[in-house]
């Protein structure tokens, strides 16, 4: 990286947040604490209503906050009462799910209005606009009014015009849900090509799990105003902390069991219902007897067709394309799981079910 891109690189520290609306007593966020490194794309996930686009708009300064204070790279942003740097000034692009695009101005005046404020030639500012235009597709539309386009096409103007002056801090709330899937594959790419390319810091919310794992170097699962979990997608896929984030994350079979055997390496072996025994990962040191939580998630299942022996019998089965889904009665226990195994299986059918991962954790700590 070069050292002007080091240079501009803003880290974002947000300490002791909180914040709700006019006289509600309820808080929106509370205690929240978050660190973004400089030039990490950090991917925000979360039901509807948990705080996501509440806690972009703090930090591009279009909310107040109660408590607490937000730092962007070497500048307090914003505290409680106190110091509130405007929006404008804050070097940071932003993209909300209604992309606020001047009516009165052109597609390519729209993009090129954030180079105005800065110190570009003339020269510079055109050529940084038509790279942009050509990118984001919108060459056939450049002479056109916000009012002539469709909503996937204004949304593109609006991640263009972000993304045309390189702010050091990009704040983007599901920029990109009103467009087509194609597209949106076709624009993921170009923000991670973007990304390498100038390494802003992002904090990216969105509802899509797909698009969630392909661009997040970290990602923060929040609920009710609360980080759940934040970590590699790997790791929150793999390894959830409660079972909310499980659930939300993935689909999952939850499970409860106790600890038969800790096998001293990060392993236990439980025992879930009367007489099935399993493997589990698990984080925390596990005693004998001790319940537990464990989450298998539909992939983590094998299928065997064997001829002599057989445990689970199937319930239901859907073909999606890829694989299939099955539902089955493992021992008592429901179960579901996803595979590639042929759709020849039927309702009815008996087969042999191997688990081959499986994640536990402790009840109390729940
Ligand atoms: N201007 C406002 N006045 C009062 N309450 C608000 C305002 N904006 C948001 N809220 C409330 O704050 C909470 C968090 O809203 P926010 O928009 O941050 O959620 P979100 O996670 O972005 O949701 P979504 O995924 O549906 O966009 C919600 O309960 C919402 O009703």
């Amino acid at each position: 990286m070069n050292a002007d891109l080091r240079e501009r690189q803003q880290a974002l520290e947000i300490r002791n947040l909180a914040v709700h609306y006019g006289n509600s007593q309820h808080w929106v966020l509370q205690d929240f604490d978050l660190t973004v490194r400089p030039g990490e794309f950090v991917v925000i996930i979360g039901p509807s209503g948990c705080g996501k686009s509440t806690l972009l708009r703090l930090i591009a300064g279009f909310t107040q906050l109660q408590q607490g204070e937000i730092v962007i790279g070497k500048r307090v942003a914003a505290t409680a009462g106190g110091v509130c740097i405007p929006p404008e000034k804050r070097d940071v692009g932003f993209v909300f799910q209604s992309y606020a695009l001047w009516p009165h101005m052109t597609v390519k005046a729209n993009i090129a209005f954030p180079l105005e404020q800065r110190r570009f030639t003339t020269v510079q500012r055109e050529q940084r606009v038509d790279e942009v235009i050509m990118k984001f597709g919108l060459k056939e539309y450049q002479h056109r009014y916000p009012a002539e386009l469709s909503g996937g096409q204004r949304q593109r103007v609006a991640l263009a015009r972000a993304l045309v002056g390189q702010p050091a801090l990009l704040l983007m709330d599901e920029p990109l849900s009103s467009l087509d899937v194609a597209l949106r594959k076709k624009i993921q790419d170009e923000l991670l090509i973007m990304h390498r390319e100038w390494q802003p810091t992002v904090l990216y919310v969105t509802h899509d799990q797909d698009e969630a794992v392909k661009l997040a170097e970290r990602l923060i699962v929040l609920h009710e105003g609360k980080i759940q979990q934040a970590g590699t997608p790997y790791d929150i896929f793999h390894s959830p902390n409660n079972p909310f984030v499980a659930n939300f994350f993935g689909e999952v079979n939850e499970l409860s069991g106790s600890v038969v055997e800790n096998q001293g390496n990060g392993y236990s072996r439980i025992r879930i219902g009367d007489h099935t025994f399993i493997l589990t990962r698990t984080q925390s040191f596990l005693d004998c007897g001790e319940r537990v939580r464990v989450f298998i998630r539909p992939s983590w299942v094998e299928l065997q067709e064997r001829e002599d022996v057989s445990n689970a019998r199937i319930t239901g089965s859907r073909f999606m394309g890829a694989y299939t889904d099955y539902s089955l009665e493992w021992q008592g226990i429901p179960l579901r799981v996803s595979t590639q195994i042929s759709n020849s299986k039927r309702v009815g059918d008996s087969i042999f079910v191997q688990v081959k991962d499986a994640w536990s954790i402790k009840e109390d700590e729940i």
